[in-house]
């Protein structure tokens, strides 16, 4: 069970990305994001050309095992069997995936992370006992094809507002130049795909993010 304040601290910098997102093999992609400081990895193997069944598996075990040797929490996306099968620190899943309360049945004490829109859905989700919201699209994205339109980071500031206190990560085109003010909105981090997986050195793009929230 990760604490609290450890929970937000990981959620500084978080990392998501595929093998569709990567231009070159996600293992070294993932090594050097984590090189260049990024605190938690979720894996989301979605969109066009995702791996499926045990090859979507065995990259999931070697992504893991490249988190683990590390010390950086690994996430799946949507995929509460291959999480239990991988034994994974946690899951994320948004509202039209497997039911909160489910999945916390399946899963025990891991991570929950669970996707908001609304300030309603937040509120749900943490009445539901979510660990943490991805909140977004807070920026236009092109990493998701069935994205709801952006929302700016007033949809953060209004969630902090009505009283929501769990830990929150902003998602959706964020990037250089824009990372800071999801923070100053009030989330405890950025999470980021095409950011650091569409850039030329993940290294170099994870370090300049970690520096602009610092
Ligand atoms: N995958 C995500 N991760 C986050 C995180 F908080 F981790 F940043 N927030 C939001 C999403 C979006 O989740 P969802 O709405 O189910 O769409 P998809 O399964 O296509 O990603
Ligand atoms: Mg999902």
């Amino acid at each position: 069970m990760i604490e609290e304040k450890d929970l937000r601290a990981a959620l500084k910098l978080y990392f998501i990305m595929g093998s569709p997102n990567c231009q070159s093999r996600p293992q070294q992609v993932l090594e050097d994001a984590i090189n260049g400081g990024v605190t938690l990895f979720q894996f989301r193997e979605k969109g066009k050309g995702a791996l499926k069944g045990d090859e979507k598996k065995a990259l999931g075990e070697e992504l893991q095992w490249i988190c683990k040797n590390h010390g950086i929490p690994f996430i799946v996306n949507d995929d509460i069997d291959l999480a239990l099968e991988l034994d994974t620190d946690g899951v994320h899943i948004g509202q039209e995936d497997e039911p909160l309360e489910s999945v916390r049945e399946k899963i025990g004490n891991k991570i929950i992370g669970v996707s908001a829109h609304t300030v309603e859905e937040a509120r749900q989700a943490v009445n539901g006992g979510a660990d943490y919201l991805g909140v977004g699209p807070i920026f236009p994205t092109k990493s998701k094809e069935d994205a709801k339109a952006a929302q700016g980071t007033s949809v953060i500031t209004d969630m902090r507002k009505n009283g929501i206190r769990l830990p929150i990560v902003g998602i959706g085109g964020i990037g250089r130049g824009n990372a800071k003010s999801v923070i100053e909105a009030g989330a405890d981090g950025i999470s980021v795909i095409s950011a650091i997986a569409g850039a030329g050195d993940a290294a170099i793009a994870a370090a300049a993010l970690k520096k602009e929230l610092t």
